[in-house]
């Protein structure tokens, strides 16, 4: 397993993606939150401005839609370039189809979870997905507290996924920073978003590359207690 991290742009420099995205040649992807007032109580970008970062650059595309009705709007993110379409698990009308939908328009499906939603009742569809998000804050807002209660959920879709086999990248969302990655990884989670602490940070692609380093060393040291 490859750690991988990916700054939200949830607090780059909205009148200066560009400028905010040349800050972090380090990246292993960006991460785009797309809210609409109506699944969380904040608006973001949509589809044009994801239209527009995909013409400014080849980094992988990680979307993060915090929408009502992912069913309807999800697909036409995969058919506009995002790499990577995630959907909130509590918003989806139909998971199973809708992750078949992405897969088919040549985008990894993820499926996120709310801190309060449990993992085991959608085991079977892992399958069917190439991302699991765990959220480690109420989705909304950037800049919040992590939350270690969410800490057994992520060791726990670890072991799930580790019994499903695949390449299913296990990602966490929230308060991610060089204080609280350490757990996250060691709990068994390989993709990393973290906004406010990569562009809060006097040095964005120093930050990145500190947070890799200590994803991995955490890594390490999952590894020779003997957890995959
Ligand atoms: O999905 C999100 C909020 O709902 C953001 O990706 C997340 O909060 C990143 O911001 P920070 O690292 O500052 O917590
Ligand atoms: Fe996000």
């Amino acid at each position: 397993m490859t750690n991988r991290i990916m700054p939200s742009l949830l607090s780059a420099d909205f009148a200066n993606l560009q400028t905010s995205i040349e800050t972090i040649p380090g990246a292993d992807a960006l991460h785009v939150d797309v809210m609409d007032y109506h699944f969380v109580p904040n608006l973001t970008i949509g589809l044009p401005v994801m239209e527009a970062i995909r013409r400014i650059t080849d980094k992988v595309l990680d979307l993060h839609l915090m929408i009502s009705d992912p069913d309807r709007w999800a697909p036409t993110y995969a058919e506009q370039g995002a790499d990577s379409v995630t959907f909130h698990v509590e918003a989806a009308a139909a998971p199973v189809r809708l992750a078949r939908e992405l897969r088919s328009r040549g985008a990894r499906a993820g499926m996120a979870l709310k801190p309060a939603t449990p993992i085991e009742p959608y085991a079977d569809l892992l399958p069917e997905l190439d991302l699991v998000l765990i959220m480690t804050v109420e989705p909304g807002f950037g800049g919040q507290q992590f939350l270690d209660l969410c800490l057994p959920k992520i060791e726990r879709a670890r072991a799930l996924l580790d019994r499903t086999g695949g390449d299913v990248w296990l990602q966490v969302d929230g308060g991610v920073s060089a204080e609280t990655i350490e757990r996250c990884a060691a709990a068994g989670a390989d993709s990393f978003v973290a906004g406010s602490a990569v562009f809060g940070a006097d040095d964005p692609d120093a930050m990145v590359a500190e947070l890799r380093k200590l994803a991995d060393a955490a890594r390490g040291r999952r590894s020779q207690s003997g957890a995959q």
